[in-house]
């Protein structure tokens, strides 16, 4: 059963003050609480989940490793909120991490990662990985906790069958234009899932100015848990 959206992190953001400095993030004008005022969630464009990316690098001096793995454990923590073990079928639930080659990838080898701490089963398809120290350190630390890597991306049926959850940590805020192969049949599978999708960030290949309005290009219609 697919849940309500839910939304936090980057890719929508809860009212009040936030620890970054909302009043940053103008839009006509107005600082953000006032844009919050009539919500209980706003979600970000792709603009305003930049400049936070910015403002973090730049005047907090966090570096990236540092905020991945604040994602990542973050979106498995929204996971075994809305899917507690308790509640799934197979004890320990299973999970098909699909992971893509820049940084949402990588908050998705985090989230695994805790996932499997948290008495989740993951696995982890990953088919474009960067070569840089980042990634393969994630991967390593993946392969240390016998989080399996698949070779394919599995047919629908299979990912159905074998699998409680899928999490989307394909494309975030970067995404642009049509997606590319092996990325464009990868989504095709997931758009024909029943198994509930979390996506991080945004339904991998949804238009992040359209948030909130347009979400459906590739991914299913009904309700997904967005982290
Ligand atoms: N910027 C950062 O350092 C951090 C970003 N994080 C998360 O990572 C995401 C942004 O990361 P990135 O800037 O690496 O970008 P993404 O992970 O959104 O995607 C960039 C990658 O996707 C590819 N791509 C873009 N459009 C494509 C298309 N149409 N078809 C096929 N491939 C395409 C690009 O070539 C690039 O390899 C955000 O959503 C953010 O939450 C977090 O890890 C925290 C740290």
């Amino acid at each position: 059963s697919r849940l309500p959206r839910i939304g936090s992190k980057a890719g929508a953001c809860r009212l009040g003050r936030t620890w970054w400095g909302p009043q940053r993030l103008n839009s006509g004008g107005r600082c953000y609480s006032e844009v919050m005022a009539s919500t209980a969630v706003k979600y970000l464009s792709q603009e305003e989940a930049q400049a936070v990316d910015e403002e973090l690098f730049n005047e907090y001096e966090f570096s990236v490793d540092q905020l991945m793995e604040l994602a990542g454990l973050s979106c498995a923590t929204a996971v075994a909120k809305a899917y507690p073990p308790t509640s799934m079928s197979r004890s320990p639930p299973t999970v098909l991490v699909i992971c893509g080659p820049g940084n949402n990838g990588g908050d998705g080898l985090v989230c695994a990662r805790h996932l499997k701490l948290f008495g989740y089963q993951p696995t982890i398809y990953y088919p474009k990985r960067p070569n840089k120290p980042l990634f393969t350190a994630l991967v390593t630390q993946c392969q240390k906790m016998d989080i399996p890597f698949l070779d394919e991306m599995p047919p629908e049926p299979m990912i159905d069958e074998l699998y409680d959850l899928v999490v989307d940590a394909i494309f975030g805020f970067s995404f642009k234009g049509d997606v590319r192969e092996p990325f464009h049949s990868i989504l095709s599978v997931m758009k024909g899932l029943t198994v509930p999708i979390a996506s991080i960030d945004i339904p991998s290949g949804a238009g992040t100015q359209k948030v909130g309005d347009n979400w459906g290009p590739i991914l299913p219609d009904e309700p997904q848990l967005r982290l």
